[in-house]
């Protein structure tokens, strides 16, 4: 709905005497009042308190539930990034169906009453695949991320010459929601600091936009000087154990007059597979916001509610080692990742109410949460056994092997192959060099799995084998660095493995479509396995089960699984790691769940080691917070109840 027929909507809700005092278009403004140190919206002076949420991290079913959340907490703005790989999958490609309805969204926020703080990137950070970049652009190798290399910026235009006109009617002068839109994001913090790159961005946006949109940046305190652009408006990000005084009193530097903003105040922070959970305390969180509000600075928080990392959606930061982020996004956030508010929640909306009004009224209750299990799954075959279906175009060959990018594998899994040349007797080292693995390498001789090979590791296998024998590796991405990557991320075999003496030539990629197998192609009649031994490494299981009690959101639990993927009903739920944590289970919307007796189906894709009892939960609330060493007394501690099954369910198989 465009913002014109919106606003009559709302002309519609509203007593007319309230229509007649709504400023029109044409008198709608949001400015910087550098007199006052103030914004001015349609002339009044204004303070937004503002929460990011990621609307490509919930799904749309549960987009107003949030909105709503957040406008009751006080809120009057919300902001959020749009990841543009995840509306141009392939090159002049796009996709705004779905939950990637960026105009209904916005729609939604309006109707939310929220205001709408927009950025576009191109880079967006934000814990996500490759920093919202596209990993096609990778298929140009020598490409300069983020800079004025032309084959970006002649990529970039394409894109914002497609997006930018769709938000255009959406700029709050025009009758829409958007009072701000940001200019990449904390490119002070990037290694390039190309201002032509910068200059060309403000003058695209420009050029599409209008003059009258406020663009502005966001930089860390270090980054400001790269970050900033004079016609850009300075704005900076910091959390509760930061110094504001400091900060602030550096931003004036930048912004003398103006009000001051903390684009991004950290409400908890994100996770890292194998590393503790982040939290940030409610009383650090809340005397951090208030202390800036006192100040009369706009303030967004940074995440009000995070979501999920769906599908293969993480990102990952580099701190010396390769860090994929997990699947949750819950960040510790005032409204949790399965829309729960929190008591950060609440303090925070006691803080905000004593500076503007807060909306009154009860807020929705937690949604209803649902126990079920154990489910027992059953084998449903190796991986190796399915090749046919999940690259049915055949392999590519090639001497040496392929990056992901080369082979226009975007993300999951690719499979390598290659034969032995000659018999090996004495177990030999296997690695590839110049850690040269992204990011986790399944190896298999025959089909009999040998361990894993990974990113950061030094660790080799020792292999033996005969002339002939199928030389299998089995390829992860991990997710994209979406931070601190002075090079672009390339995913797969970098360099050719060693086995021995023997640099390991003569290969066949296969560009694996597992989503499509489990989508479409489960339940199969089963393929024969062609080894004497039982299959081991990467395998799929599954179980199709029915809920004959009330559908309820649950998080999916696997104990003594080890690490793989995810499906719901053919949902792509995300990776776990259990062996890793600290995340233990997976949130399931009740959404993606059928009711009543029908037939519901999980699929997981083990890459390692399966639990003598294939069986998995789904509890009443999540683990996030036990890495493996913890994990052990966490399920010790879990209430019997929480544990043993509700009621043993009849499970149908399939
Ligand atoms: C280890 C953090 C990597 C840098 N990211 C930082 S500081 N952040 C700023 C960044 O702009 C935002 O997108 C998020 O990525 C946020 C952390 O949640």
């Amino acid at each position: 709905m465009a913002p014109k027929k919106l606003s009559c909507l709302r002309s519609l809700l509203l007593p007319l005497s309230l229509t007649l005092l709504l400023p029109q278009a044409d008198t709608r403004s949001f400015v910087v009042d550098r007199g006052h140190d103030r914004f001015l919206l349609d002339g009044a002076p204004f303070r937004y308190v503002s929460g990011s949420l990621h609307y490509f991290r919930v799904p749309r079913v549960l987009w107003a539930d949030r909105l709503l959340k957040m406008r009751w907490s006080g809120l009057n703005a919300i902001q959020f990034y749009v990841p543009w790989n995840y509306h141009e999958p392939q090159p002049g490609v796009y996709n705004f169906n779905g939950s990637r309805d960026l105009i209904a969204f916005l729609n939604e926020a309006a109707l939310a009453n929220l205001l709408v703080i927009l950025r576009p990137g191109p880079y967006i950070c934000a814990e996500w695949e490759m920093g919202g970049l596209p990993s096609w652009l990778l298929r140009k190798p020598e490409i300069h991320l983020r800079t004025s290399d032309p084959d970006f910026l002649a990529a970039v235009d394409s894109w914002f010459k497609v997006l930018l006109p769709k938000i255009y009617p959406w700029l709050y002068h025009n009758g829409g929601n958007i009072i701000s839109i940001q200019v990449e994001n904390e490119y002070g913090s990037y290694r390039a600091c190309d201002f032509s790159y910068m200059r060309h961005l403000a003058g695209l946006f420009r050029a599409l936009l209008g003059e009258k949109i406020l663009l502005f940046t966001t930089d860390g305190p270090e980054g400001l000087k790269c970050g900033s652009l004079r016609g850009l408006y300075t704005t900076v990000d910091f959390g509760p154990a930061d110094n504001m005084t400091k900060i602030f009193t550096l931003l004036r530097k930048y912004e003398p007059h103006g009000p001051l903003v903390n684009s991004e105040y950290y409400t908890g922070w994100l996770d890292y597979w194998g590393q503790n959970h982040s939290t940030r305390s409610v009383s650090a969180v809340t005397k951090g916001l208030e202390n800036m509000l006192k100040l009369g600075a706009s303030v967004n928080m940074y995440m009000f509610h995070g979501g999920t990392n769906f599908g293969y959606w993480n990102g990952a930061d580099k701190k010396g080692r390769f860090l994929p982020i997990t699947t949750s996004y819950d960040y510790d956030a005032p409204i949790s990742e399965a829309g729960d508010p929190t008591p950060k929640l609440f303090a925070l909306r006691d803080v905000i109410s004593k500076f503007q009004e807060v909306p009154l009224g009860p807020l929705p209750p937690p949604s209803p949460k649902m126990m079920l299990g154990p489910v027992t799954l059953h084998l449903v075959g190796h991986l190796l056994a399915f090749l046919d279906l999940l690259c049915p175009r055949g392999p590519i060959h090639s001497i040496l092997p392929m990056t992901f990018e080369a082979v226009k594998q975007d993300h999951g899994f690719m499979l390598y192959r290659t034969y032995m040349t000659h018999t090996i007797f004495e177990p030999t080292p296997f690695w590839v060099p110049n850690n040269g693995v992204h990011d986790r390498a399944y190896v298999m001789v025959d089909g009999v799995f040998q361990g894993v090979v990974e990113r950061n590791m030094r660790d080799k296998l020792f292999l033996t084998g005969k002339l002939g024998s199928k030389l299998d590796i089995l390829v992860e991405n991990m997710g994209r660095l979406s931070f601190g990557s002075n090079s672009s991320d390339f995913k797969g075999l970098l360099k050719p493995p060693i086995l021995g003496q023997t640099i390991l030539t003569q290969w066949m990629m296969f560009p694996l479509k597992i989503d499509n197998l489990v989508k479409w192609w489960f339940p199969l009649q089963l393929p024969k396995w062609p080894y004497p031994q039982a299959p081991s490494g990467p395998t799929f299981y599954s179980k199709t089960f029915p809920i004959l009690g009330s559908v309820g959101d649950t998080f999916l639990y696997l104990p003594g699984w080890t690490k793989g993927q995810v499906w719901i009903n053919g949902f792509n739920l995300g990776r776990y790691w259990t062996k890793q944590g600290p995340q233990q289970t997976l949130y399931v919307p009740r959404f993606l769940l059928f009711p009543r007796g029908a037939l519901n189906k999980i699929t997981l894709l083990e890459l390692e080691d399966v639990p003598l009892q294939p069986q998995v939960q789904f509890l009443d609330k999540p683990i996030l917070n036990s890495t493996s060493t913890l994990h052990r007394t966490h399920i010790n501690s879990l209430s019997a109840d929480t544990l043993s099954a509700s009621e043993p369910m009849e499970l149908s198989g399939h």
